[in-house]
């Protein structure tokens, strides 16, 4: 039986990916990966039950045959240009959606190397790992109603959507919820430091540090009120939290945060030009 969607690049955000739609009840004979690494590619089989390949052509692709409904693009940007090239003789005669999560590479690059073929980009985080990600979604114009459904039910599988018209808007979903992830496990990192310095020991002030992200997260997303009014009930007049976000202030340490972001979002655009 065909796949109804093959993974190339079995690697971390594939995991999660195949995780959430097994986890959704999509039919392990339903998916299947192509991995170079061995060790991946047995994880993948034992965990999901799932076919895996190292190559293509061992999976059975051919110009004759189509391989699979939807083709899902998980390895990194810097080898997807040569892993599209690669495989544009073999999936030529398919009408199939190309699904891809690579950071960056615009669908123009990857049409140049696929043909002219039906493509939606997402952009997805490592929380997919428990059905709590966020993908950016973007469709190029050759897509169709169905493929944005299908796109749209994969990013489902692990976690919430939210489709972008213009596609340099990726970019600012990558700086923001891509990357984002890794901003708060920094954080995290400061404030178990920080609580360590303070006479705590390492594995107390990481409990509190995560409990509390964990938190106010959760009030976050179910309170109407801005941050700036959350903020506001933590802080007492004249109190610490006042001292430590007049610290933070005196720090400038919004404007880090935006630079930071910057960096992240204009590091993209460079891998678009280089990477093209
Ligand atoms: N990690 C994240 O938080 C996010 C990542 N992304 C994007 O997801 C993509 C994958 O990232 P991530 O999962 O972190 O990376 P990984 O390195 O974990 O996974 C990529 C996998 O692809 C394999 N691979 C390399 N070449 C080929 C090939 N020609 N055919 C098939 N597989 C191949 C790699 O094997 P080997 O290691 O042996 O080379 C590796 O196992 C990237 O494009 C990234 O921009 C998007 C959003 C978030
Ligand atoms: O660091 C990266 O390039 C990828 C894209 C977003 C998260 N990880």
């Amino acid at each position: 039986m065909q796949p109804e969607i093959v993974f190339i690049g079995g690697g971390n955000m594939a995991r999660a990916i195949i995780g959430g739609l097994r986890q959704h009840g999509r039919a392990a004979s339903a998916l299947a990966a192509i991995e170079p690494d061995a060790a991946a590619r047995a994880a993948l089989s034992q965990d999901f039950g799932i076919r895996t390949a190292d190559t293509l052509q061992a999976l059975g692709a051919s110009a004759a045959a189509p391989l699979a409904a939807t083709i899902v693009w998980a390895v990194k940007p810097q080898v997807l240009k040569d892993a599209m090239l690669a495989a544009r003789p073999l999936l030529s005669s398919q009408q199939c959606l190309h699904l891809s999560i690579a950071a960056g590479v615009t669908t123009a690059s990857m049409q140049a190397w696929l043909g002219d073929v039906r493509m939606v980009r997402a952009m997805p985080n490592t929380p997919a790992l428990l059905g709590q990600g966020m993908t950016g979604l973007f469709a190029a114009a050759s897509a169709s109603e169905a493929d944005r459904s299908q796109a749209q039910a994969i990013a489902e599988a692990v976690g919430q959507t939210m489709w972008v018209e213009q596609e340099p808007l990726l970019d600012a979903v990558t700086a923001l919820s891509g990357s984002g992830p890794a901003y708060v496990f920094y954080f995290l990192q400061a404030m178990r430091d920080a609580g360590t310095q303070l006479g705590l020991t390492p594995e107390q002030a990481y409990q509190l540090a995560v409990a509390t992200f964990a938190g106010a997260s959760a009030l976050a997303a179910q309170s109407p009120e801005s941050p700036e009014v959350l903020r506001q009930r933590v802080t007492s007049k004249g109190g610490t939290t006042f001292a430590a976000t007049q610290a933070m202030d005196a720090q400038h340490m919004q404007q880090h945060f935006i630079d930071a972001m910057r960096a992240s979002h204009d590091r993209a655009r460079e891998m678009a030009r280089e990477l093209g």
